[in-house]
């Protein structure tokens, strides 16, 4: 393993750049002020305050009346308070079936006062349009997924209460007392008949029914076309996710297995024909298993499954054959020949079987019949691909695993059984987009962001637990369910392969001992509508892009970053604590996401999939997630200063010595410097270790010394011949460039910054590309402005772009910079990505980013998190820079077949 040892000499490391990290303190900004808007908004979404307007069920009107303009009327797009809209915002909607109720609500994201100036500044200057979203302002926001039994509507009545969603939702509604008499929930499936004079009693409101198959198929087709792990398919234990072309979606069967089963041809939105269907569904299960093994629920019945042998009740091949296959015609000994007709040959009662037995029996017997029928139907229609949803499945493997051998086996593998994550909420979720409103079904699928919070009811233990209000509530929540045993089990993993070849199958074994109640509510997240994602339009292949480096389907990889994340975590937890104030709320707090997260990874321990397809990127980004959650805003803020402050203060030296270079010396002593400043890194366990053996600096002029070339990926040579050309063969500079940034402190400041410096200098027009959100050291957008002005009060070029970019305006800066001139400049710019993770998923930006790469031809990608586990192999439309130290050494083998501090600078011209 490459070591990184501390320098004897304290003396400097890279010439010239003298140790201040201690003895500069540097002054405040006060000399730079943002350039203030210049107030002339967008007026046509202003509210006509006073009067009251006409609404109809089903072209949603907002109701204005008494609106107010919250904060700074100035603002661009001031947040407006609609005090009396109550009634007609589709906050919820209902699915009430036979056994389950469904419920799909929506929260709107709480508005942040716009108060950034970067943001408006760039959105100007990008001429970032709203485009049509204006015509939908209440879009933005999360959707929930929970669900009651129907025996226990009352709760269901408490929650929609308690979070009066029935009339609008909290942040809408003023009154105490019970909903609003005009208010209407649109709801399906037959409770919204049968308990219509129910909600009318309880809670004041009017179901408006939805028609059952209307509902399936818009939510089934909503859920394939816009969540991109949605569909997967399940044999003999393994998940696969299946990546849904929107264009070649249709025709498809819907086979819904809820009480009874329907099976619906889909030909197109709001184009489907019910075919088929049988009576012999979750209802037959559920009913008869109760009647033969005394279990009070379904899930108990499942439960009970996992333990039993069906060989003691169903009549199988071998028995008819002494233990024979029947291979002429294709049937294993195991086969069931007969569901249940072992019973007939033995003088048993009821009582001398076991109950286990009876449910796997009976869920096999009901699993293969619909299986089989699904594939009889998809065959009478030239069906090839099969969509199974209802609540019936459950996120059970073995019922999944039954229906796709069923169709596997009768097909003779021309037909795919494919399940759907949201398998029971299709329904409601049609139901919910039956408002219209929304906009629901123009969202694409870059613009939903699933998330997955540890916060009952919707999550773990008991789904239909008080509803949780804020935060003490949900940690206090934490506390119990960690107390019942921090283990989630999965839903059933099999011990691959059960079959026997001649399409028979063994008997299910589960990993877990218990089967969770509510498998498929845990692999159902919450929803974020989020309309200003864009994919980035610099991509090659949008379609081919899968941003995640290491697969984390792999069980060893699994594994390996389990075990690093979770000896991170103690860590992790001091520095939120201390970040906010170490206070015993804090401590609480602090405590409660360590059980959360633990919660998180040992539930995907036990199935990766569970979540959708997982990377090891989504695992950071959960991380950042689940910090937010338990309000924790960013952990690192103090070493970011403080980071920041150090760098600031030695980078005027290190200009002066760059200024000092010829061209080519200069352009490698900047790309070194990138590589280098790299290593500050406060998510990597190897570098935390190497910070408390030294400053910030000493570790800083180590790192440069280090770097020697040839790189462990190095293509410097093809960087340097386009940026300064060979001989007398001259390329004119880049029009863009776009900056992914990663850390703060050393790494932007004497990294990225002077290289910013540079393109700029060449003419290049520079857009700083950095998170929307903290996570780690990672330097953000909000805090980028005040880093440049800081720069630029020792650096001309820096600061007549940063002016000219509306980064900073009035800078009466005494530059330290030998190369200023007053010839006008080319902008630098902030912008930020969209995400709050150290990595980055180039589907998922802020439109604002999307804007600015419309004139880029260069791009450059900084750090571990953008640059190599997400990235690496992206192929882009323009030229495209990847550069990153490596700071994992499995990492560093795995990819690049090297070692810890090893650099990777692979330059790729467009494609
Ligand atoms: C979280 C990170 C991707 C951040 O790296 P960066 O993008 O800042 O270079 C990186 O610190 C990482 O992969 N850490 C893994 C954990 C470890 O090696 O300890
Ligand atoms: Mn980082």
């Amino acid at each position: 393993m490459a070591s990184l040892p501390l320098p004897e000499d304290p003396h400097l490391g890279i010439d010239g750049i003298k140790d201040k990290e201690t003895k500069e303190k540097k002054k405040p900004i006060e000399s730079v002020v943002f350039r203030e808007d210049s107030g002339e908004g967008d007026r046509d979404m202003a509210p006509t305050a006073g009067g009251s307007i006409h609404r109809s069920g089903s072209r949603p009107q907002l109701d204005v009346s008494k609106a107010e303009i919250q904060g700074n009327v100035e603002e661009k797009y001031p947040t407006i308070l609609l005090p009396n809209q109550s009634d007609d915002i589709s906050h919820l909607a209902l699915d009430i079936g036979g056994s389950l109720i469904k419920l799909v609500y929506f929260s709107r994201h709480e508005d942040q006062p716009v108060n950034d100036k970067r943001k408006r500044s760039v959105t100007e200057r990008l001429g970032i349009s709203n485009g049509n979203r204006r015509s939908y302002p209440i879009l933005g926001g999360r959707l929930h997924f929970v669900k009651f039994e129907t025996t226990k509507i009352t709760e269901c009545l408490d929650f929609i209460y308690s979070k009066q969603l029935h009339c609008g939702g909290a942040e809408s509604c003023y009154s105490d007392g019970p909903g609003n008499d005009n208010a209407i929930i649109k709801a399906t499936g037959g409770g919204a008949y049968k308990f219509a004079d129910l909600f009318k009693e309880r809670l004041g409101v009017s179901l408006d029914k939805e028609d059952e198959m209307d509902c399936l198929v818009a939510g089934a087709n909503f859920l394939l076309k816009a969540i991109r792990h949605e569909a997967f398919t399940h044999m003999e234990g393994y998940k696969e996710f299946v990546q849904i072309d929107q264009n070649d979606l249709f025709p498809y069967l819907l086979v819904n297995i809820g009480s009874g089963v329907s099976m619906i041809k889909v030909d197109g939105d709001g184009k489907f024909q019910r075919v088929s269907g049988t009576n012999v569904g979750g209802g037959t299960y559920w009913g008869l298993g109760s009647l033969l093994t005394k279990c009070k629920s379904f899930d108990e019945l499942l439960e009970l499954s996992q333990k039993g042998d069906n060989r003691t009740i169903d009549m199988l091949v071998g028995d008819i054959y002494g233990g024979m296959d029947y291979s002429k015609i294709g049937l294993s000994a195991s086969t069931i020949a007969s569901s249940f007709g072992k019973t007939i040959s033995e003088s048993k009662e009821l009582e001398d079987y076991r109950p286990e037995d009876i449910s796997l029996s009976l869920l096999r017997m009901i699993s293969y019949n619909i299986g089989q029928i699904s594939y009889l139907t998809a065959l009478r229609f030239g069906l090839k691909r099969i969509f199974f949803g209802g609540f019936f499945i459950r996120g059970h493997a073995y019922t999944m695993d039954t229906i796709s051998f069923a169709v596997q086996f009768w097909s003779k593998g021309e037909a795919q059984a494919m399940f759907l994550r949201h398998e029971g909420f299709l329904g409601v979720l049609g139901a919910f987009m039956s408002y219209e409103k929304h906009g629901l079904d123009d969202l694409m699928v870059h613009q939903l962001v699933e998330r997955f919070p540890m916060g009952a009811p919707y999550t773990g233990g008991k789904i239909h637990g008080p509803p949780l209000g804020d935060l003490n509530e949900k940690i206090s929540w934490m506390e119990k369910f960690v107390r019942k045993g921090t283990e989630i089990t999965a839903p059933v993993p099999m011990i691959p392969p059960g079959t026997t070849g001649l399409g028979g199958f063994e008997v299910p074994s589960s990993k877990g001992g218990t089967l969770r109640s509510d498998a498929s509510a845990l692999n159902v997240g919450v929803l974020h509508l989020v309309p200003t994602l864009d994919v980035f339009p610099l991509l090659a292949d949008p379609k081919m892009y899968e941003p995640n480096t290491i697969d984390l389907s792999d069980h060893n990889e699994l594994e390996y970053w389990f075990t690093v994340l979770s000896a991170h975590l103690p860590d992790l937890v001091d520095k939120a604590v201390a970040s906010e104030g170490g206070t015993d709320d804090a401590k609480r707090r602090g405590d409660a996401f360590a059980r959360a997260f633990s919660a998180h990874l040992a539930r995907l321990m036990e199935e990766p999939a569970a979540y959708g397809k997982l990377g090891l990127a989504n695992l950071l980004e959960l991380r950042e997630e689940c910090l937010r959650e338990f309000q924790f805003i960013d952990a690192y803020r103090s070493i970011k200063l403080r980071e920041n402050e150090a760098s600031l203060a030695v980078l005027p030296d290190l200009l002066m010595e760059l200024d000092s270079m010829d061209e080519k010396t200069r352009m490698l002593t900047l790309i070194e410097g990138v590589l280098a400043a790299n290593i500050f890194d406060w998510g990597s366990r190897a570098c935390v270790d190497l910070y408390h053996k030294g400053t910030i600096i000493e570790i800083y002029r180590m790192s440069r010394n280090k770097m020697q070339r040839p790189w462990r990926v190095d293509d410097f040579d093809v960087f340097k011949e386009r940026m300064l050309g060979a001989g007398e063969n001259k390329h004119p500079p880049h029009r863009r460039a776009l900056l992914f940034v990663d850390n703060s402190g050393a790494d932007i400041v004497l990294g990225m910054l002077p290289l910013a410096r540079e393109l700029l200098r060449r003419g290049t027009e520079v857009v700083l590309v950095a998170n929307s959100l903290p996570a780690l050291n990672d330097v953000t957008a909000m805090e980028l402005p005040a880093i440049v002005a800081e720069a630029a009060k020792h650096c001309d070029i820096l600061r007549r772009a940063a002016e000219a970019g509306g980064l900073l305006v009035d800078a009466m800066i005494n530059t330290s910079d030998a190369s200023k001139n007053n010839s006008p400049s080319v902008p630098l710019m902030v912008v930020e990505n969209g995400c709050g993770s150290p990595c980055i998923d180039l589907r998922q930006v802020s439109s604002e980013l999307a804007a600015a790469a419309k004139d880029a031809d260069l791009i450059i990608l900084e750090g571990m998190g953008r640059a190599l586990h997400t990235n690496l192999n992206a192929c882009f439309k323009c030229d495209a820079l990847k550069l990153a130290m490596v700071k994992n050494q499995r990492l560093a083998e795995k990819l690049v077949n090297g070692n810890i501090y090893d650099c990777v600078c692979k330059y790729e011209p467009a494609s």
